[in-house]
């Protein structure tokens, strides 16, 4: 079997905590930096002639670090911490700034840059918890900055913000579910096959590659199992196509049914099926699928008039026994689920292990139409 190279989607997903994936964040901050970093230095320049020293050093200061920042970003492994520092520090100056006796109303603006943000680069549930606090902090100082709120226009003034603020809040934290919704649709749909619903041999092949990981740590085994439905293109053929689909759903309830909550099951591609049995010794597997074997064998599966009876052969590879890599013990399952195919199908064949011969054979299509 042939084994491509295939991105592990869950593992992504995980990875990406915002919409943005990890090299993005990485160009946006780094960008953020730049045009932070400049646009200080006219800031520091003004605040100095407007005589607050103290403010147009800080600035100065500041721009400095991001330039370095900016720099740093490239190969950073702290990604997140350096997000929280410049976000903390950036909204912390913008608190400072609207504190100022002379800070203009527009300095308050900035409030409204805090949630766009906070969830742009650190996704729903950071973004809010970063976001919302400094949002309140903004409201109350802005609260205190307009003094008497008795008339009418600082009435206005007041509300202005603080709907505009919470809106944007909402709206941000509405858009991000969405798309956090929308996006796990998406990879839902990339893992699983959509006549089975079963894992596709994408998902498969993720979820073996992480099994092998976690047995070469813990030291526990499993086997891999192909399993392949005999003379499956005689359905299509007799039935038709449908007939086919009707029963790939079938074995795939049936193999659901009979598996542990922690083996797992995949639909490899066509009429082929992969099974992963986790700490299981090889004679036990070799059980296992002969039992699984008998229960399809034996199973008769209505598809309007006819009913429909097939037959599956089992090849079987132990981790480790039988190779430690993907592709090594997909190729020792392939090998002994044809060696199976070749002695007349209906089989289960570990590479250790005769073939087992089932006790009654020929099953297939028994009164496919009346
Ligand atoms: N209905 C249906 N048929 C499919 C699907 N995917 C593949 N097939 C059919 O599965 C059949 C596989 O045929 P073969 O590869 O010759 O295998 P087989 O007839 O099962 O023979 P052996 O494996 O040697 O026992 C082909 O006719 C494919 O068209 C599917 O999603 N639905």
């Amino acid at each position: 079997m042939n084994c491509p190279r295939h991105t592990d989607l869950v593992a992504t997903l995980e990875h990406s905590r915002s919409g943005l994936r990890d090299s993005h964040r990485r160009s946006l901050m780094r960008v953020l930096f730049a045009v932070t970093g400049s646009a200080l230095l006219p800031f520091a320049f003004l605040q100095m002639i407007n005589g607050f020293w103290w403010v147009g050093a800080s600035e100065l200061a500041a721009s400095t670090t991001l330039f370095y920042g900016m720099v740093r970003l490239r190969t950073t492994p702290h990604l997140q911490q350096w997000i929280y520092l410049y976000l903390v520090t950036l909204f912390s100056f913008f608190l400072v700034i609207m504190l100022l006796p002379e800070a203009s109303v527009a300095a308050f603006v900035w409030v409204l840059m805090m949630p766009v943000l906070s969830y742009l680069l650190l996704g729903k549930h950071e973004g809010m918890i970063l976001s919302v606090p400094f949002m309140l902090l903004g409201g109350v100082i802005y609260f205190i900055h307009l003094g008497n709120v008795g008339s009418a226009s600082r009435m206005i003034d007041l509300l202005n913000l603080v709907l505009c603020g919470a809106l944007m809040q909402w709206f941000i934290h509405l858009y991000e579910v969405k798309r956090e919704e929308a996006e796990q649709r998406l990879v839902d749909m990339a893992q699983t096959d959509a006549l089975t619903g079963l894992a596709n041999r994408s998902s498969f092949q993720s979820t073996l590659g992480r099994t092998i990981a976690e047995c070469e740590r813990s030291g526990t085994g499993f086997a891999l199992v192909v399993m392949d439905i005999d003379h499956f293109k005689l359905v299509n053929d007799t039935l038709g196509h449908d007939a086919g689909d009707h029963v790939l759903k079938h074995i795939a309830v049936s193999l659901n049914e009979r598996l542990r909550g922690t083996d797992f099951v995949g639909r490899l591609g066509g009429e082929e099926f992969g099974l992963i049995l986790r700490d299981v010794k090889p004679a036990d597997a070799f059980e296992l699928m002969d039992e699984l074997r008998q229960r399809i064998a034996s199973r008769t599966m209505s598809y309007g008039e006819a009913d429909v009876r097939v037959t599956a052969s089992f090849g079987i590879a132990q981790w480790p026994d039988h190779g430690r890599e993907m592709e090594t013990l997909f190729s020792i399952a392939d090998r002994c689920l044809y060696s199976g195919k070749r002695s007349g199908r209906n089989r289960v064949a570990g590479a250790d292990m005769a073939n087992h011969a089932p006790a009654r054979q020929g099953d297939l299509l028994a009164g496919s139409s009346r």
